[in-house]
């Protein structure tokens, strides 16, 4: 194994740890704490614990977190009902609704209720075009904590060769844009990919978020490029990412590992946009590399 393994329980600790800061300085300022809502649907199993660890999370941080738990027949009006009333609530500033919703919810349409500045998980259509355009608006967590890590390891990544693996709006679409804005030469594969190891070739950086475990093969990948699996897979072998991870970590030159890997980031990113939202609703500012 020659492979640098990213620490991303590490640095999700370190952002977390300056996010607390910062949200203790907000809180001086204002009289009140940075406030994240979270609406879980239903009984799914996995995503009640992800909505447990973002609550723990968000307490630890300094931050206010409103947990809304509503049944699995919970109907399309009144899903909408608490959106409307957290967009009104002045002690939220972040709102998250867990995804998937069951079945027979728009999620299209509750997401697109959601108040596009208190929308910290950047799925909003507003954010995803400023996002698109360039303007400052809320990126999604997961591609934001993969481009921190690339940053980390890499520096600058202007004129790299980077290929994301996956097209979803969730991950591959927005971390496409944010390596287009960081200069990166970017392609974009997914199922229809005819020959993927041509592609992989030349990749100095390689974000695979397929959703299929073990699918990136060792043999495709660049000798010494970076490597972010964004995949989450429960197998019979426990929890794998998208990336055979024994064989890429022999010619990689760094990889992050499933677990301990974008996860942890992903909910950092959470705590560090809800963080931007309250600066940005209370109209206090907060210097652009503060963070
Ligand atoms: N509106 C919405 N926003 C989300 O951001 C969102 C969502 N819905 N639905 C579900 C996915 C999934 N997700 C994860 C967050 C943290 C870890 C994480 O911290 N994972 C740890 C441990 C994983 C484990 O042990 O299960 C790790 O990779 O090390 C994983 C997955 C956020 N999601």
């Amino acid at each position: 194994m020659s492979a640098e393994i990213i620490d991303g329980k590490a640095a999700a600790a370190t952002l977390r740890a300056r996010v607390g800061e910062l949200a203790a300085g907000f809180a001086a300022d204002t009289g009140r704490k940075p406030g994240l809502a979270v609406v879980l649907v239903g009984e799914d199993a996995a995503s009640a614990v992800y909505v447990r660890s973002k609550g723990k999370a968000t307490v630890a941080a300094g931050m206010a977190s409103f947990e809304h738990r509503l049944p699995a027949d919970t109907a399309q009006e009144d899903l909408l009902a608490l959106v409307d009333r957290l967009n009104a609530d002045d002690a939220v500033d972040g709102i998250l609704v867990q995804l998937p919703l069951p079945e027979g919810l728009d999620a299209d349409a509750v997401l697109q209720r959601i108040d596009p500045d208190k929308d910290v998980d950047g799925f909003h259509p507003v954010n995803a075009g400023r996002l698109a355009t360039g303007l400052n608006g809320f990126v999604p967590c997961t591609p934001l904590g993969c481009l921190m890590l690339l940053k980390e390891r890499l520096g600058d990544l202007s004129g790299l060769n980077a290929v994301v693996i996956g097209r979803s709006n969730i991950v591959g679409k927005p971390m496409a844009a944010l390596l287009t804005q960081a200069s990166c030469t970017v392609t974009v594969a997914h199922s229809r990919t005819r020959n993927l190891a041509h592609h992989l070739a030349g990749a100095d950086i390689v974000v695979a978020a397929v959703g299929r475990a073990n699918f990136v093969s060792g043999d495709w990948i660049k000798p010494g490029a970076c490597v972010i699996d964004v995949g989450i897979n429960r197998t019979d072998d426990g929890l794998v990412g998208d990336v055979d991870f024994a064989s890429a970590a022999s010619v990689a030159g760094a990889i992050t590992p499933v677990p301990g890997g974008v996860g942890p980031m992903t909910i950092a990113c959470l705590l560090r946009n809800t963080l931007v939202a309250a600066h940005r609703r209370a109209g206090v500012a907060l210097a652009a590399d503060a963070i």
